[in-house]
């Protein structure tokens, strides 16, 4: 194998070999340190300042054809980023992505063309329901990417873990993954169902979406 990716110019990275192996085995994969300790404090405060300059919005369910704001379901606020009008800490975490991207798109042939993030801030006493992040009328997102902006003094009883739900021949398991800052979920956007549990104090994140066409 090694042999005919030096044949193709081709640079083994064993941190996305191991995210990729998770994928297949798993459905998910957990990642402490995707993002240097720097980019996670410089997309931190840029999510706060943003914030604070009131351009976040309540987050909807359903894409733009379905659209209803339901506080029953989720509590957050969301602010979509764009690429294009990046500041440097956003630039960074673009460069990132992509890279796997196309690591992904060269090794799994997934076909991923298109990808989404926003901010989100849950406020506390917020939550975000169970659910599954395809619509019932696009099934374009195929992984589902979490990282989270939390202060470095973050502590497992601020609540707002989220749960994943696997079943294996009908039989039901979850896995609760903490949202300590710089640690990064991935997860597969069609099969896993998860949700956010009540949130004791302001919880930040990134979320995005790797999508076909
Ligand atoms: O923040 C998380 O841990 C998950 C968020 C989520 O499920 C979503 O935005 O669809
Ligand atoms: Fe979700």
């Amino acid at each position: 194998m090694s042999e005919i990716f030096e044949q193709l110019d081709f640079v083994e990275n064993p941190l996305y070999e191991r995210i990729i192996n998770d994928l297949l085995e798993h459905k998910h994969s957990v990642v402490e340190d995707f993002f240097s300790a720097e980019l996670v404090q410089g997309l931190r405060n840029s999510l706060l300042l943003k914030y604070e300059e009131d351009e976040f919005k309540k987050a909807a369910i359903g894409n733009k054809l379905n659209e209803t704001i339901e506080k029953s379901i989720r509590g957050d606020f969301i602010l979509w980023l764009n690429e294009k009008e990046a500041n440097s800490a956003e630039q960074e975490f673009f460069k990132n992505i992509n890279d796997l991207v196309s690591y992904l798109n060269k090794t799994c042939f997934l076909g991923i063309l298109q990808k989404e993030f926003h901010y989100a801030l849950y406020p506390q006493g917020t939550f975000y329901k169970r659910h599954l992040d395809t619509f019932q009328n696009d099934d374009r997102r195929k992984l589902s990417m979490v990282c989270y902006l939390n202060e470095e003094d973050w502590q497992v009883d601020y609540g707002g873990e989220l749960v994943l739900y696997f079943n294996e021949n009908g039989i039901e398991t979850e896995k609760r993954i903490y949202p300590f800052p710089g640690r990064m979920v991935i997860f597969e956007s069609q099969f896993l169902e998860h949700e956010v549990k009540p949130v004791v104090q302001r919880r930040l994140s990134i979320t995005g979406w790797l999508k076909t066409r």
